[in-house]
């Protein structure tokens, strides 16, 4: 049977991130993409010109449809906007005990939009990452969660170790925001052990829904079954090989590309993945 995945998000009409770019992921990956969509957002390459909450009732019913008569093998979380949101995520996760459960706290799109409103915050630290099988933040998402500097390598293995100590199995600190280097290294820690996924930086403005894309893809790998670090480097595969390909369209960051991982074989990409 096709493994299935739930994604609740904020859908991108401009087709790059949110919502669209995890059902095309889930597509790509062979797995079963369902949908609770949490806020419509007016959206293109050059910045996020409208917001629209799905109301409570709207975003609580979706997903007990989807889980009353499908089921599901794991959950991503995206944008989630406000604290209510967060809240009815959280007695859903304890409710139906989803296997996997990976949260990206989406925060602010690339373009600068507010996606998750300030008073959600405490929410989302103490009610949902708690219960997440792996967090995905990126650097400036987790200097807000932490409230440390992260200007170093050994500060962000510390702000890994404080995000890990907030309940998570693991967190997954991605590298996209690196400006001082030639390479990127996303660092997991699963409470025993940090890996290191690098990789050279590409030189690119078309990074719009790198996170989602990425975020769901793990999210499609724990579907299928596979072990968390090999779910990890399967999907940074998948994700580099996006962006490598990523596309030129309209007049801002254009969207990755779903499908460059279908012209490659799987050892592509030669990942160091450094255990201490
Ligand atoms: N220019 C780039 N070159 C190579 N990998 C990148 C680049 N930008 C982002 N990535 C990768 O894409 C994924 C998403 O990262 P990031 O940009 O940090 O997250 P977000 O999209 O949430 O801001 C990570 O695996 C990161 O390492
Ligand atoms: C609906 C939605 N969800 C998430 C993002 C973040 O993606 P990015 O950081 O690439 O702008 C976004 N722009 N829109």
């Amino acid at each position: 049977m096709l493994p299935k995945a739930l994604t609740i998000a904020g859908s991108d009409s401009g087709g790059g991130a949110g919502i669209q770019a995890d059902l095309k992921t889930f597509q790509e990956l062979n797995v079963f993409g369902m949908s609770a969509i949490t806020a419509i957002t007016a959206q293109n390459t050059i910045g996020v010109q409208g917001v629209f909450p799905v109301d409570l009732k709207g975003v609580e019913q979706q997903i007990t449809s989807v889980m009353d008569d499908i089921g599901t093998d794991a959950v991503k979380t995206g944008m989630l906007l406000n604290r209510d949101i967060i809240e009815i995520v959280s007695e859903k996760a304890d409710h139906y005990r989803w296997p996997y459960l990976v949260v990206d706290p989406v925060m602010i799109s690339t373009s600068g939009s507010k996606l998750l409103h300030e008073e959600a915050m405490d929410a989302l630290i103490h009610k949902l990452i708690p219960k997440a099988t792996i967090i995905t933040p990126n650097i400036p998402e987790a200097k807000v969660i932490t409230g440390m500097n992260l200007s170093t390598f050994e500060d962000r293995k510390s702000a890994v170790k404080e995000l890990h100590k907030l309940g998570p199995q693991a967190v997954l600190l991605k590298g996209g925001h690196e400006e001082n280097s030639d390479h990127i290294v996303d660092i997991l820690f699963d409470g025993e052990t940090f890996y290191y996924f690098t990789v050279p930086k590409i030189n690119t403005i078309h990074t719009h829904g790198t996170g989602c894309t990425y975020a769901a893809a793990i999210t499609a790998n724990l579907a299928k079954g596979l072990p968390l670090t090999k779910a990890i480097h399967e999907a940074k595969s998948f994700i580099h090989l996006a962006i490598v390909h990523g596309f030129s369209l309209g007049e801002g960051p254009g969207p990755t590309n779903h499908s460059a991982h279908r012209f490659y074989s799987d050892s592509f990409l030669e990942l160091k993945v450094d255990t201490e």
